[in-house]
């Protein structure tokens, strides 16, 4: 896709670390290709707009030649601003002594007002993927709040997880992460999340077959999926807080550039990811929650990949994460954020 206007992008929390390594790969092209140019519009917090003065100073000096111009607001109504593309990624992060609830209503009154200016300010072509946890039900906050853009263009970021998973696979079976097909993450992203390779494939073959050969048996496989790599991918953000001493930042951002770069070009060849979307109440999940389901993205539109067999093992992991979900909705509604 090759326009002959910029394509203008916001980034929210863009004086923050996962900001800080999505600017510079966007502004090379890494979202968009090499032939389209880009706006950036950086919103922060008074406090934070330092530091997203400091990437532009930054952005400025790299002379990236598809970059058309970059601003740094405080402002909403500013930064969304004829936006093709919302990266929400700022969000208040739990801290000490925090309940869940005052997690979920600090964050809402973040993501309802960005929703409201998306509402008001963006272009008609707007899509929004939230990065700032919890991503899932911050973004189905900002959708409540904006009434006038359909709900399927707000998702929430489970490429990580996806990704994540292939990572992992890719070890397990000795295959390049290239070759490996048809993973699913299911869910919330949180640690009830349910990473599925019941469908995978790695070069072709089917994963839990392979797993089975090299584990010894059908029973090892189940076990190994079950107590080693679903935990692994579901807890991975733990993992690398407690290793790094940080949340993920570079994988994190190049996820969120996954995610849109496929959403607005398409999954092409390598066909089906996850993402987290509204849900129509596909596979029996609740509808009006954004779930992670497999999916595909074609003319600028996601779309679940209908007809995966569903066995009792999986039924029970999605249910738990769907419900989880729900919670979050009625915690949310409870306090008059939706
Ligand atoms: N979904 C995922 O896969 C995933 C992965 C990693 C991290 N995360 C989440 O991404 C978020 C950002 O992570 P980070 O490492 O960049 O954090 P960070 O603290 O380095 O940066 C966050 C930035 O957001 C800014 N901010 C806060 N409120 C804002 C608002 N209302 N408007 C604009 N900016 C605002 C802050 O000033 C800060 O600069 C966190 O919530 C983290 O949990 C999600
Ligand atoms: O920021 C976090 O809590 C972890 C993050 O969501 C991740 O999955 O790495």
């Amino acid at each position: 896709m090759s326009r002959s206007r910029p394509v203008t992008i916001t980034i929210t929390g863009a004086g923050g670390q996962i900001g800080y390594a999505l600017l510079f790969r966007i502004a090379s092209g890494a979202l968009l290709g090499p032939d389209t140019a880009v706006r950036l519009n950086l919103l922060e917090i008074p406090q934070g707009l330092r530091a997203a003065e400091g990437a532009a100073l930054e952005l400025q000096d790299s002379a990236f030649p598809l970059l058309a111009h970059v601003e740094v607001t405080a402002d909403p109504a500013v930064a969304f601003e004829g936006a093709n593309a919302a990266l929400l990624v700022g969000a208040r992060p739990r801290t000490a002594g925090m309940e869940r609830g005052d997690l979920l209503e600090a964050n809402g009154g973040i993501f309802g007002p960005q929703g409201r200016a998306i509402n008001d300010h963006a272009a008609d072509d707007v899509r929004v993927v939230v990065v700032g946890n919890p991503a899932n039900t911050n973004a189905l906050i900002a959708a409540s709040h904006a009434p006038d853009v359909p709900n399927e263009r707000f998702t929430a970021l489970t490429r990580l997880d996806h990704n994540r998973a292939l990572g992992q696979l890719a070890a397990a079976v000795s295959t390049p992460v290239g070759g490996i097909r048809g993973v699913t993450i299911w869910g919330n992203h949180s640690a009830t999340q349910f990473p599925d390779v019941a469908h995978a494939t790695a070069d072709g073959d089917p994963v839990p077959a392979l797993l089975a050969a090299r584990l010894g048996g059908t029973d090892a496989a189940h076990e190994w999926l079950a107590d080693h790599f679903i935990p692994r991918v579901a807890r991975r953000g733990a993992e690398i807080i407690e290793v790094r001493g940080s949340s993920s930042v570079a994988s994190a951002a190049s996820a969120t550039i996954d995610h849109m770069r496929n959403w607005m070009l398409g999954t092409g060849e390598r066909g089906r990811t996850s993402a987290a979307i509204w849900s129509n109440g596909e596979y029996g999940v609740a509808e009006g929650v954004i779930s992670s389901f497999p999916v595909v993205a074609e003319g600028g539109a996601w779309s679940v990949v209908e007809g995966l067999g569903v066995d009792a093992f999986a039924r029970e992991r999605i249910d738990a994460s769907v419900a989880e979900l729900v919670d979050e909705r009625e915690a949310v509604r409870a306090l008059g954020l939706i």
